[in-house]
């Protein structure tokens, strides 16, 4: 099985509800978030991809459009977490990125800090 991946980086702000009076992340706040998505195949495509890193652009290009400097509140239709931010790129890029037949979005990783991450991988049938 081969693994690629592929980061991504945006800036945004986001306010997160639903936590105790006083949490920090209740109040309007920046992070500079990393995507990175993985891919797998078992077999290789073209010169020996997974797929060319280049047709990973139209994610670079959505995060640009719609989520880079912007307010996350008004973006997504939940609560702008890693975890709900992680599911709705996976689900963007099985909707809208062109793969060969029998390569996978293995996963999509979120960070908000350097030290933190959240993952989306769909439950195995
Ligand atoms: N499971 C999750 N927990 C938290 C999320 C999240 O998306 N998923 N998000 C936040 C806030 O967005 C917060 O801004 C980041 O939290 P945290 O890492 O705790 O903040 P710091 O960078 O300031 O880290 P310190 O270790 O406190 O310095 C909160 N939780
Ligand atoms: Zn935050």
């Amino acid at each position: 099985m081969y693994r690629i991946g592929k980061r991504f980086r945006f800036e945004a702000a986001h306010s997160l509800p639903g936590l105790p009076d006083g949490h920090k992340c209740a109040r309007s706040h920046g992070h500079s978030y990393s995507v990175e998505i993985t891919l797998t195949t078992e077999d290789l495509h073209g010169p020996g991809f997974v797929v060319d890193f280049a047709d990973l652009a139209g994610l670079g290009a959505y995060l640009d459009g719609s989520f880079d400097h912007r307010d996350l509140d008004t973006v997504l239709d939940v609560p702008a977490t890693s975890e709900n931010l992680a599911r709705h790129l996976y689900c963007w890029c099985v909707e809208h990125l062109d793969l060969p037949a029998g390569v996978r979005i293995e996963t999509v990783r979120v960070s908000e800090t350097a030290s933190t991450f959240a993952e989306y991988a769909p439950a195995m049938p």
